[in-house]
């Protein structure tokens, strides 16, 4: 219900419960702490979702008083009856949650601000806290999934891809799909995700429900709410490393990354730290990037357009990329052909490329690392940051926090693509080769010496991937959350919108 009117939505009704005659000792969320008996009550509640300033959701109540204790009954059961019927609502859910993540508050948070929620909305969840990294992505292997109807992680973006990567691996064994195959189609799995924010960026909560909020997005979970999310396939070879649904970095980002993971003791601030340590070590990186451009999507990663709520290229695309049926004799499709429409390349030394497959917005770029890419478009946004003194790329980094447009720099090229392919130039260190380096007025010899020497790592929503050679491909749709997009907002009214948005 909004705060100007007094119209409640049914699909944004949380539940109904029996209120006694005088109120019950209400615990600090406003719930009744005690039993009611619904027999002879005279009143009833109904909880709804209340819409706060920043996408900020919290259970709001309703009190309705009857004369006739058999009225007030029948009130209660036909609103139930009328909530029971909203199909997209779970029932059953299998809930994860890591102990450890962000700054260790999964389980306090699980208890104390979303469990009670879900009892009141009557939704049956099997809770497993998780012993050690990589327990749920190896329960989700095992565990009868059938009779759920999502599920949900608490816990950061470590942890939900966990699930991600668990549950897709799953539905492709079951499909008979070879996951390793990156033409495959893959299969779209049944069971929705939802995540209760307790990491450290959060990044997937923010880009999909526009803030980190655990009880937010208990609420999302409970009215039953559907968002579409692109995931990429990470490969090298013939073999899947990953599947990733929002960034996507080499260089700069994958080497923060790696640093920040063995200061997981610092909680969040690690990633401030070796950022600094990362920016100041600047680091380039040679090697060819190949892509295949999103043509006929209509959109670019340029658009002052954002993706929000019911967004229709969003929809398009959906439409578009309806799953074909699985035909396992299928041959892979032709090799890439270079040229117009087809795969272009760019070679060069670059301190970053990264790749968001949605905005990445988080609290540390609330507009995102691309703030016009789109959470179920079929593309991510490829951003290629070449080597530039560490002022200018101070200078871009800063715009991260605002809403300045991030990619106006002459050493940053950004394409909307379906697939890429990075190979990283591993340079020998022999004698002849510091010649021609300094012939070619590059980098003096002692700084590529202590530039170009290693390779970095892939940071894959913030899991390292120490092969640097991979191919990317978006699929479109792959996976459903318990989420809605980002609900336009008064404050946010002044991006333009509308003709994407239904
Ligand atoms: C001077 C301030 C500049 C601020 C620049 C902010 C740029 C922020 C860009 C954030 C990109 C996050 C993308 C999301 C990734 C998540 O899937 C992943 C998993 O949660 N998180 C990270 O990898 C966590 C990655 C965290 C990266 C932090 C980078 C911080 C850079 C700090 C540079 C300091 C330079 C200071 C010079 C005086
Ligand atoms: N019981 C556990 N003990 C140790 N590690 C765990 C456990 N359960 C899950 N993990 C691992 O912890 C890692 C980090 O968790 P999570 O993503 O929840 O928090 P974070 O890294 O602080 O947040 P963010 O990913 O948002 O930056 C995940 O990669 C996950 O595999
Ligand atoms: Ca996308």
């Amino acid at each position: 219900m909004s705060s100007d009117s007094n119209v409640l939505d049914l699909s944004e009704v949380i539940a109904v419960t029996p209120v006694e005659k005088h109120g019950g000792q209400r615990n600090k969320d406003g719930f009744s702490d005690i039993e009611l008996t619904p027999i002879s009550c005279s009143r009833f509640a109904v909880h709804y979702v209340e819409k706060k300033r920043g996408r900020v959701w919290r259970p709001g109540r309703v009190t309705f008083k009857c004369q006739d204790p058999t009225v007030c009954r029948e009130w209660i059961d036909r609103l139930q009856e009328r909530l029971n019927q909203e199909y997209l609502r779970p029932r059953r859910l299998l809930v994860f949650v890591n102990p450890f993540g962000g700054k260790k508050r999964g389980v306090q948070i699980y208890q104390q601000k979303v469990a009670p929620l879900f009892d009141l909305a009557r939704i049956k969840a099997d809770v497993i806290v998780t012993e050690r990294a990589g327990h749920a992505q190896d329960l989700l292997q095992e565990l009868e999934l059938n009779k759920l109807d999502g599920i949900v992680c608490v816990g950061g973006d470590g942890m939900f891809s966990e699930i991600l990567n668990g549950l897709i691996v799953r539905t492709q064994q079951e499909a008979g799909v070879d996951k390793d195959w990156l033409a495959a189609e893959l299969v779209r799995p049944h069971l929705r995700i939802g995540i209760i924010p307790a990491g450290s960026t959060d990044a997937v909560s923010y880009a999909t429900v526009g803030v980190n909020d655990p009880v937010t997005s208990a609420l999302h979970i409970i009215i039953g709410d559907c968002q579409p999310l692109d995931v990429s396939s990470v490969h090298y070879r013939s073999q899947l490393l990953r599947y990733n649904v929002s960034f996507l970095g080499y260089g700069f980002y994958g080497d923060v990354v790696r640093d920040s993971d063995l200061r997981r003791w610092m909680g969040p601030t690690r990633y401030d730290y070796s950022g600094f340590k990362k920016f100041c070590r600047r680091k380039i990186y040679e090697g060819e990037v190949a892509f295949l451009p999103c043509a006929d999507q209509g959109s670019s990663p340029y658009d002052q357009i954002r993706c929000t709520e019911g967004c229709l290229v969003c929809k398009q695309a959906g439409e578009k990329n309806k799953p074909t049926p699985f035909n396992p004799s299928e041959e892979p499709r032709a090799v890439e052909t270079f040229g117009p429409g087809g795969w272009q390349r760019v070679r060069g030394r670059f301190i970053a490329i990264n790749a968001a497959t949605n905005s990445c917005a988080c609290k540390k770029t609330p507009k995102g690392v691309s703030p016009a890419a789109h959470l179920a478009d079929g593309c991510t946004d490829l951003i290629l940051i070449h080597a530039t003194p560490r002022y200018r790329f101070l200078g871009h980094l800063l715009k991260h926090l605002t809403d300045s447009d991030r990619f106006n720099h002459s050493f940053i090229e950004v394409y909307r693509v379906r697939e890429f392919k990075f190979r990283p130039v591993i340079i020998e260190e022999t004698e002849d080769e510091q010649v021609e380096d300094e012939e070619a007025g590059v980098l003096s010899r002692r700084n590529r010496r202590r530039n170009t020497r290693r390779n970095s790592v892939w940071n894959c929503d913030g899991e390292i991937i120490d092969q640097p050679a991979v191919d990317v491909k978006v699929h479109c749709q792959l996976i459903k959350l318990f989420a809605r997009g980002i609900e336009e907002t008064k404050q946010s009214s002044c991006w333009p919108v509308g003709c994407f948005c239904a």
